[in-house]
């Protein structure tokens, strides 16, 4: 395992150390990292193919991914944030954290939502940079993407909401460098408060790695999100 992390980093040029003076240029804003590359393991590919070709019909959608900004459903996000010039510069100069390291060596997903089923299913190949236990996946790398899969699911079935609550089993350890599954689904809906569970299985599905479930609270919009304001984040602004 450690020998094939090892061939991801010469591939990606990660052991050639960090490039000096990178800068952002606004085509590297707008890469859609939801799609292959060379990072990306035959197993990890073989998934991507057969999502894509589920999608062929509509019943599944592949979702677009880039570092800076949020694509789902943004026009319902900017309904919470009084300050549309603030709102569009932090949504430029910061990052989505499972997009924030370099390619290959830290998240690489691709997710794609089923809008019938109310489900959305994360593919996720987990690089080097993310060791817990050494050879495998650190926990919170893990409850990162779980997290991620869920609120994209609570978001795309029920509207802007946030995590209130989750809750993670870790039955096995996850190998770095491998490709798992998430698989997450609405449960139910109680007012505000979406329901929302998934399971991380091996590709073959034979390994349940992890479950989780999770309570996620759509946003009030009589209230708003005052960036400035670390204190009064989200209130009533009047
Ligand atoms: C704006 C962001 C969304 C952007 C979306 C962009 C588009 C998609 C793009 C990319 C998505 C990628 C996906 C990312 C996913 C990652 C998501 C995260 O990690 S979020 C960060 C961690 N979470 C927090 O920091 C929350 C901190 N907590 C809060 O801000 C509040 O507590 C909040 C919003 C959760 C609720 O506050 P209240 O004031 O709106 O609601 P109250 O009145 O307190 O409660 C409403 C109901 O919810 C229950 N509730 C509240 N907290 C609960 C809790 N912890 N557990 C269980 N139930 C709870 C209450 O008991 C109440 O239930 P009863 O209506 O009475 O039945």
């Amino acid at each position: 395992m450690l020998r094939r992390c090892a061939r991801l980093l010469r591939t990606t040029g990660a052991l050639c150390g960090p490039k000096r003076g990178r800068s952002f240029s606004s085509e590297v804003l707008h890469v859609d990292h939801s799609l292959p590359n060379p990072s990306w393991n035959e197993d990890m590919r073989l998934l991507f193919d057969q999502f894509m070709k589920k999608s062929e019909d509509g019943s599944w959608k592949r979702l677009p991914s880039y570092k800076y900004n949020p694509t789902e459903r943004i026009e319902d996000v900017k309904i919470f944030f009084p300050d549309a010039k603030l709102l569009k510069e932090q949504m430029s100069q910061a990052q989505l954290f499972p997009r924030s390291l370099g390619e290959g060596v830290g998240f690489e997903y691709a997710m794609f939502h089923n809008h019938v089923e109310d489900r959305t299913v994360c593919i996720f190949q987990g690089g080097p940079h993310l060791q817990g236990a050494p050879g495998f996946l650190h926990g919170g790398a893990i409850a990162t993407m779980i997290d991620s899969t869920l609120g994209m699911c609570a978001i795309l079935t029920g509207g802007i909401a946030m995590t209130a609550n989750l809750n993670i089993n870790f039955r096995r350890p996850i190998p770095l460098c491998s490709v798992v599954v998430i698989n997450c689904q609405l449960d139910r809906v109680e007012g505000r408060k979406l329901f929302v569970s998934c399971n991380v299985r091996s590709m073959d599905e034979k390994t349940l790695y992890s479950e989780a479930t999770s309570t996620f609270v759509k946003l009030d919009p009589k209230k708003k999100i005052d960036i400035r304001a670390s204190g009064a984040f989200y209130t009533n602004l009047q």
